[in-house]
């Protein structure tokens, strides 16, 4: 089904509009809005508990808003199972990498593949000449995929056996192989050393370009989110404080307030 509200802005790949969400008594989002423009690198940041991951999870189905409207490429998802987002061009990783440990890491990259691979648990069993084909062609792509991140060394070991931060890369070339067009990073930094967060910088870059990928990162590291965004949304209880680039997030007194509270931002600035 592809709406259009009126509203959303018309070369955006993501069109969050009104969103609430509220568990019982607690309101976790409250009447957020912003686009995501096609082809760009979008910053969700905010203090802890603001409602990041809320969010994202309500973009990726796995959370159903209270109220609002989300567009991904046009298409109204609110309604949508978490499962069918790969269909509409949607991967997205998780603060904690959702890997299945037993699996190897090129089993758990594979996974990535089923949003298009033709067929269905039948031909897959049968494995059928053309079903065949195409799973070589996943392989090949998952192959050169972990190549791409540094991991082809673990192609065939248990995902076990990896560090967290090479989870997070697993996770990464996982949900690049589901062919998205919007791609949503959920604290891909976090737990990763300096050097790691450096190559994770390039190696966004690069798959963004190459795939023509339009990304939306939510991450604490202000590095990163210097970095790699065009700009960002705060986020603080629920609520959007401010839209802008990053400079411009960082030197605002409501986002430094909400960051460090009111007293500590007025000891900062005197
Ligand atoms: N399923 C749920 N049931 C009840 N409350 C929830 C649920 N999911 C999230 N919350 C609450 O929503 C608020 C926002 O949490 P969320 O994880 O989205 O914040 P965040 O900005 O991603 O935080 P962090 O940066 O620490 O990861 C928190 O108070 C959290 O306890």
């Amino acid at each position: 089904m592809t709406t259009t509200t009126g509203t959303e802005a018309p070369d955006a790949a993501l069109s969050v509009r009104d969103v609430s969400l509220r568990f019982g008594g607690i309101t976790v989002l409250d009447g957020v809005s912003f686009d995501a423009p096609r082809g760009g690198i979008l910053g969700l940041v905010g203090p802890n508990g603001a409602g990041k991951t809320s969010l994202f999870n309500c973009i990726s189905g796995h959370y159903q808003p209270t109220a609002g409207s989300i567009l991904v490429n046009g298409t109204e998802t609110v309604r949508t199972r978490a499962w069918r987002m790969a269909q509409l061009g949607l991967a997205r990783t998780f603060q904690h990498p959702a890997l299945r440990l037993d699996a190897t890491v090129l089993e758990n990259v594979m996974l990535g593949a089923h949003s298009w691979l033709p067929g269905g648990p039948v031909s897959w069993s049968l494995r059928l000449p053309a079903t065949r084909r195409q799973e070589r062609e996943a392989r090949a792509t998952a192959l050169e995929l972990l190549d791409r991140t540094g991991l082809a060394w673990a192609a065939s070991m248990p995902a076990d056996e990896l560090s967290h931060g090479l989870h997070k890369g697993v996770e990464l070339c996982r949900a690049l192989l589901s062919r998205p067009r919007l791609l949503l990073l959920d604290e891909p930094a976090a737990g990763l050393s300096h050097g790691e967060v450096e190559a994770l910088i390039g190696t966004v870059r690069e798959v963004r370009r190459e795939f023509e990928l339009t990304v939306v990162v939510v991450e604490h590291h202000m590095g990163l989110i210097s970095a790699l965004t065009d700009r960002v949304v705060v986020l603080d209880h629920g609520a959007k404080l401010m839209e802008g680039t990053a400079a411009e997030a960082q030197s605002d007194s409501r986002v430094v307030e909400a960051y460090l509270g009111k007293e500590a931002a007025a000891d900062e600035s005197a």
